[in-house]
């Protein structure tokens, strides 16, 4: 699963903030950044606090039926105007910039985010790649600039530096469009020292791309808002493809039991709820990975957010009597599939011995062996994880040893089994393998529902991914109800515009014809 929210930092590597061009720079500009950074403080902070004190900003156009209102205790939001009922589009907005990741630039179109057959590679640049000269004609005015710093550098800037190298070049075109940028909030006091110092060396790097005249203060408030702010964008799939900044959406506040989502068709942002909404109710979306377990929830929101997530999942576990599934390990009993607590590591103990609150008994476990058979696991997934590309039966060979281990230990909702699960699925189908990889997918449909709200994406993707294997078995009435299964939820979290939703709704039709011509009850001509 990809959370919707950019890692922003992750996503530079270490190899461009070490970059000897980048750190010879910065240690001759040393001084001097950290004068302008002092005069520019000031500055800076309250303009950021006139921004986030601005209910005022009078100009911002948000949905027919949402409004903006500021709280103590999350600063701005959306709130609902009237009841909405389920499967509504909340918002809808195109990027203020918006960049295809590098390891995906030569398999989407870096102007509408489509994923064609056939790709037009930029000739100039050889980088960037387009699905029609319509779309390349479209965003020549951001790239030809661009393109011409792609063939001078020899190192390709990141999508991270791409991005904000983008949001410079249309603020030097567009100053009055870029308030929305300025009117992000920057957390700006509350990174940490050494963030503060690799935005600084980051900013050499776009100063190398763009010709600006941004003082250092300014820029490493650009790269804070960034980091708070932007999106990954995410194919129909929900797999993220790239990063872009949606200047509405940002004022959206997070919950892990969000009442809307973000979906794209291509660069193109929708919020959609999954739950209906109440008159007054704020609106929320999730800024992480949902099937991440609680404490790892919580803790990259606090790092990368900096708020503690106070919803009622967070709550829930809390308390030491509810078991989150998500790292739990799985009761013993047989037939009894509850969540069992795994061992603390800080805990010294060896024997541990906890009472299943399902089945009542009490299942004993030796820690240090528990740890080390989920240590074993990861290791055997992470080789076949390597192996992906290269060689897909031991790849798959791999996995199948980390599941072996999982699959008596662990809960059938922990992350570590529904990340081995869905690689296994996407392996066996590229070998052929339906039985396998039909066994999986029904079990991952079984995890999400047990995760997630009933109108949750996931569910219906991997309806669809299950519908599909069915087909291609030749396991039409299954497949067909899957398709339709999965319909019925793309419906309400894509929306029936959607790309996404109107192919399902096309293969279903074109089936439904099929079997009828098969069956005799359809004229063909
Ligand atoms: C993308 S912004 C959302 C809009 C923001 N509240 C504002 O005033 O611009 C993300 C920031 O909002 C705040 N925030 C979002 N969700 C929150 C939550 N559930 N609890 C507390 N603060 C939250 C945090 O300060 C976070 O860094």
């Amino acid at each position: 699963m990809t959370p919707p929210r950019l890692s922003f930092i992750d996503e530079i590597d270490d190899e461009v903030v070490t970059n000897p061009a980048v750190r010879k720079i910065n240690q001759n500009d040393n001084t001097q950044m950290s004068k302008t950074e002092e005069t520019n403080l000031a500055e800076i902070k309250s303009k950021n606090q006139a921004a986030v004190q601005s209910s005022t900003i009078k100009d911002l156009k948000l949905g027919n039926n949402v409004y903006m209102k500021e709280t103590t205790e999350k600063g701005r939001g959306i709130f609902a105007t009237e009841n909405i009922k389920l499967g509504e589009s909340i918002l809808e907005e195109k990027p203020y910039a918006a960049v295809v990741d590098d390891n995906n630039l030569d398999k989407f179109c870096s102007g509408c985010f489509a994923k064609p057959a056939k790709l037009l590679r930029c000739s100039a640049c050889n980088l960037l790649h387009y699905c029609s000269e319509k779309c390349q004609k479209s965003d020549w005015k951001q790239h030809k600039e661009e393109c011409k710093t792609f063939v001078r550098l020899k190192h390709k800037p990141p999508a991270s530096i791409r991005v904000i190298c983008r949001i410079l070049r249309k603020h030097s075109d567009d100053k009055d469009s870029y308030t929305a940028i300025e009117n992000l909030n920057t957390n700006r006091t509350k990174f940490k020292q050494e963030e503060i110092e690799t935005f600084a060396q980051l900013s050499i790097l776009v100063k190398e791309c763009v010709k600006i005249s941004a003082a250092a203060g300014e820029m490493i408030d650009l790269f804070c808002r960034l980091t708070c702010n932007s999106f990954s964008v995410l194919d129909a799939e929900m797999i993220g493809i790239g990063v872009g900044i949606y200047t509405n959406t940002a004022l959206i506040n997070h919950s892990c039991v969000p009442n809307c989502l973000a979906v794209f068709d291509g660069s193109k942002l929708m919020v959609r709820n999954i739950r209906p909404i109440q008159k007054n109710e704020e609106i929320t979306i999730t800024y992480t990975d949902l099937g991440l377990p609680t404490m790892e929830r919580r803790r990259e929101l606090n790092e990368r957010y900096f708020f503690l997530c106070r919803c009622e999942l967070c709550k829930r576990y809390e308390f030491k009597e509810n078991v989150d599934p998500r790292n739990a390990l799985r009761c013993k009993t047989e037939g009894c599939l509850n969540p069992i607590e795994p061992p603390n590591p800080l805990d010294l103990q060896e024997e541990i011995v906890v009472k299943c609150s399902n089945c009542k008994q009490n299942i004993s476990y030796d820690a240090a062996d528990v740890e080390n058979q989920i240590k074993e696991s990861i290791d055997f997934y992470e080789k076949g994880m390597n192996l992906l590309t290269q060689d897909e039966k031991r790849a798959i060979s791999q996995l199948e040893r980390s599941f072996e281990l999982q699959k008596n230990l662990l809960h059938i909702s922990n992350q570590n089994v529904i990340k081995t699960r869905k690689s296994l699925i996407e392996l066996y189908s590229k070998q052929r393998n339906w039985p396998m990889a039909l066994s999986h997918s029904r079990q991952l449909i079984d995890v999400y529902r047990f995760l997630f709200t009933e109108w949750h994406p996931l569910i219906g993707i991997q309806l669809l991914v299950t519908g599909r294997i069915l087909l291609c078995m030749h396991q039409d009435d299954e497949g067909m109800q899957n398709l339709r299964d999965s319909l019925r939820i793309l419906e309400v979290s894509h929306g029936y515009q959607h790309n996404l939703t109107k192919s399902v709704a096309d293969i279903l039709k074109q089936m439904e014809r099929e079997i009828a011509i098969r069956q005799g009850k359809f004229d063909c001509l």
